[in-house]
């Protein structure tokens, strides 16, 4: 790794682990001055569509090479949080001050801020051992935290959009075409039952290469 990818790296942690602890920060002195969650979206939504959206670099920079990450498991991890808060979140109010929102936001920022801090000390080659634990020791909570998150959100939105006809149109139209949001929203729901388990999977698979490396290559060996 050269100076110049080395130093992009580290700028874009630095920014992204910055920009979700002023989220979590946003979202804790909310909380502190109302005493209830309920305008928990209005606090941190703006920062939270930011820096979410930025993580559309994290494919690329999976896709161009330079980070070890998979695409395939970062493509769909980055694309159902875009979905959610471009495709739920932000059309659906109704979403915004439910439990699901709660959930997400907890999870969703203490794995970031986490995460992305440790990328940016792993630059540097000064992560102390508690991050690197952490990192890939508290997803077993808040990956099935966010998704229980993310789908209690979809749940809420269905019954508006079906109502609203939301981002709907029937026929006729000059085109011929009916689309349905209602039912695209449906069809998302079991893509989580299919891939949630495979991306939970991969981090117990990154967690025992990173936390127990002897216990890999004794399977390694062994095959
Ligand atoms: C259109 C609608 C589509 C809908 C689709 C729906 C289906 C989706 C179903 C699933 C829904 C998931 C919803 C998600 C919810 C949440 O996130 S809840 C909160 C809890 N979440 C987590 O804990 C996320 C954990 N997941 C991950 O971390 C991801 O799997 C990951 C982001 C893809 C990371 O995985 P991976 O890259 O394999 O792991 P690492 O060990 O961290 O990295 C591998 C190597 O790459 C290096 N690297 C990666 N990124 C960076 C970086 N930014 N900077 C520097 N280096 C990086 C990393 O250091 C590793 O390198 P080596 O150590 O040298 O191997």
């Amino acid at each position: 790794m050269n100076g110049l990818h080395r130093a992009y790296l580290l700028l874009y942690n630095v920014i992204l682990a910055a920009g979700w602890a002023s989220i979590g920060w946003a979202a804790v002195r909310e909380y502190n001055q109302s005493g209830h969650v309920n305008h928990l979206f209005r606090a941190t939504e703006k920062s939270l569509f930011i820096f979410q959206t930025a993580a559309v670099l994290e494919v690329l920079n999976a896709a161009l090479g330079l980070v070890k990450s998979s695409v395939m498991i970062t493509a769909f991890q980055v694309a159902s949080r875009l979905f959610l808060i471009w495709g739920v979140l932000s059309p659906v109010p109704q979403t915004q001050n439910s439990l699901g929102y709660v959930l997400i936001l907890c999870a969703w920022t203490v794995t970031e801020v986490i995460r992305y801090t440790f990328y940016a000390l792993n630059q540097l080659n000064m992560t102390p051992y508690l991050l690197t634990y952490l990192r890939y020791t508290l997803f077993i909570i808040l990956y099935p935290m966010g998704v229980t998150g993310e789908l209690i959100c979809i749940a809420k939105a269905l019954p508006v959009v079906l109502s609203a006809k939301l981002y709907s149109w029937g026929l006729p139209n000059a085109w011929n075409l009916s689309f349905d949001y209602y039912y695209v929203l449906i069809g998302v729901i079991p893509l989580y039952v299919i891939f949630f388990p495979q991306l939970y999977s991969h981090m117990f698979r990154q967690r025992k290469k990173i936390l127990s490396p002897r216990s890999v290559d004794k399977e390694v060996k062994s095959r």
